[in-house]
């Protein structure tokens, strides 16, 4: 069982190191090259994890929770500690009430949590200052190194969940001021990656002045979720896949979320962006890359990106003809976007989008994958779903009705909520007759691995940042070549000023999204009432 104390050597000392922080460091390596131990050496190096706009929701929804449960399995090193940074005044003790709030331990594991989550809050420490001066982060860089003291090599992460408009300074102050003079520093992106190909490009120039692409890591947190990390798995060590992954018995690929959520207390940050770039550029493009590119060499992470370049590259340029925007309007007595005090007044921007992509290659030729993506939908689910083609010189026609859609196979990859792999097959019914119906091939999560408390995508990949693993991190080329692909369509919307089909908050969106389906032969799976259990 985790117990509270495996990471337990204490803190370090609390002795004032002998660093000087009056004088910021200019390169962020210079300490590594100095000592001679191995990468991740344990026993002689400490951990720093720290939140930059602590104060701010995704530190408390997601950052500390994940860290704690790290902490908890004993999945940290033995002198690890962590910081909150941001404007926000505060002191140690305000910071740990307030995390503490957020922490929870595993349905199936609650063994000595309030023990671990009390040892977990005295590593908890918060400094306030600014983002944009150097002040708060050389008082940072002191106090890091008085936790440090103990060890000779101090390993440092900076996660930057604070707002775009201040990554840059954050990152050049962070740099500069509080990274690592022994050890590896490394700084975790959130997205926004910018609004459009220069955008980011400009972003990238500007981390590029205080970090080499070695140091950042641009988080994607579907590609934390469980069951996008299997994608890989079920295609390449299962030989029925494999074979049938191509142009030839695939139809058509659709991947979907759906939140029965509007914008609540987001709109601000939302507006600006909208469901295509929120949503679709970044979590949905780079589910469809995994399930598209062609079996990397190896699981090197090197390899794995390579091959999800490739496949970007290879997707054709979004069309404006290919996608349907929606946006929610009010329903009884829940709001419409535009109801949110912190969405400008008569905006465009989009909560609904369906998108068809093609991928020009000999494997996937003429296949549509669909994109759909939406908010304040009727309920919360993510999926991909894969039709395969009709059964050519179906026997069994006359036993199935005329409606070959309902028939074909489909497998379902369930993303969440109730993580599930099910393939939908035709079966006779069993008894005296000969009648035929759909079943399905049924993986379950819950029941099949006695998982209802799976980890969260945010542990997965804090976890693959202390261990230098970047197969789940976007890389440079894969985000330029995502915008590429998206950048035309998104100026093309807002030059032309496309107003958003309207759907009621709640439903299914907007009725384009049947049409463009339509367009290519294609009928949403989501709409079977029956896939939903
Ligand atoms: N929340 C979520 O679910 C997700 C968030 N993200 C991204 O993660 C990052 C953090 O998200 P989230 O926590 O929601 O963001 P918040 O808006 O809550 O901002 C985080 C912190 O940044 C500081 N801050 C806010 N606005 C400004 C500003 N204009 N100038 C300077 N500092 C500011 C605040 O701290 P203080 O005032 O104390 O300095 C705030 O607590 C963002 O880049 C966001 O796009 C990505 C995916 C999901
Ligand atoms: O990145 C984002 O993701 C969330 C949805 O994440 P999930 O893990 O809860 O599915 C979405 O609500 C948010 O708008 C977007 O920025």
């Amino acid at each position: 069982a985790p117990v509270a104390t495996s990471n337990g050597n204490g803190l370090a000392s609390t002795n004032a190191a002998d660093v000087d922080n009056k004088l910021c460091a200019s390169s962020l390596d210079q300490g590594c090259q100095d000592y001679n131990l191995p990468v991740n050496d344990w026993a002689h190096s400490s951990l720093s994890v720290v939140v930059l706009g602590a104060s701010g929701d995704l530190a408390k929804k997601k950052i500390f929770p994940a860290l704690f449960a790290l902490y908890y399995e004993g999945l940290l090193p033995p002198n690890v500690q962590f910081f909150g940074y941001a404007r926000t005044k505060m002191t140690d003790v305000a910071f740990r009430e307030m995390i503490a709030g957020t922490l929870t331990c595993r349905v199936n594991s609650r063994e000595r949590c309030l023990e671990a989550q009390e040892t977990f809050l005295q590593r908890c420490f918060y400094q306030a200052g600014s983002y944009d001066q150097q002040q708060g982060f050389i008082s940072l860089n002191t106090r890091m190194s008085g936790q440090e003291a103990s060890m000779p090599r101090a390993n440092r992460i900076f996660f930057l969940s604070i707002p775009p408009n201040v990554f840059l300074d954050a990152t050049g102050n962070a740099a500069d001021c509080a990274s690592s003079r022994t050890g590896w520093t490394r700084v975790i992106v959130e997205k926004p990656f910018g609004r459009d190909s220069d955008s980011s490009k400009e972003l990238a120039e500007g981390l590029g002045r205080h970090l080499s692409e070695e140091q950042i890591y641009r988080i994607d947190h579907y590609l934390g979720k469980e069951l996008i990390e299997n994608l890989t798995v079920l295609r390449f060590s299962n030989s029925v896949f494999e074979p049938l992954w191509s142009r030839q018995h695939i139809r058509n690929v659709q991947v979907i979320f759906s939140e029965n959520f509007g914008t609540e207390g987001r709109g601000g940050y939302f507006d600006r962006y909208g469901i295509i770039r929120d949503v679709i550029q970044n979590h949905l493009l780079q589910i469809l890359a995994l399930f598209a590119m062609e079996q990397p060499v190896s699981l090197d992470a090197e390899d794995i990106r390579s091959e999800k370049v490739k496949v970007l590259r290879s997707m054709k340029v979004v069309s404006a003809e290919d996608v349907v925007v929606g946006q929610y309007r009010a329903k009884g007595n829940l709001p419409a976007y535009l109801d949110d005090s912190t969405v400008p007044v008569g905006s465009l921007t989009e909560t609904f989008a369906a998108v068809a992509m093609f991928i020009d290659n000999a494997r996937w030729d003429g296949v549509p994958f669909l994109l759909k993506a939406g908010k304040a939908l009727h309920k919360r689910y993510a999926e991909i779903r894969v039709q395969f083609r009709h059964v050519p010189g179906n026997l069994y026609r006359s036993k199935q009705g005329s409606n070959l859609d309902a028939h074909t196979n489909e497998l379902v990859i369930r993303i969440q909520p109730k993580e599930a792999i099910y393939l939908k097959i035709n079966n006779k019914v069993p008894g005296l007759g000969l009648r035929l119906d759909t079943s399905r091939l049924d993986l379950q999560y819950q029941s099949a691995f006695a998982s209802n408390d799976l980890p969260d995508a945010y542990e997965r990949l804090l976890l693959d940042v202390v261990n230098g693993d970047k197969r789940l991190f976007i890389r440079a080329d894969e985000l330029e070549a995502a915008w590429n692909l998206y950048t035309p369509l998104l100026h093309a919307l807002e030059k032309n000023k496309v107003a958003p089909e309207l759907y009621p908050y709640g439903s299914r969106g907007p009725v384009g999204a049947h049409y463009l389906a339509a367009k290519y032969g294609v009928r949403w799976g989501d709409l079977n009432e029956d896939d939903d259990e």
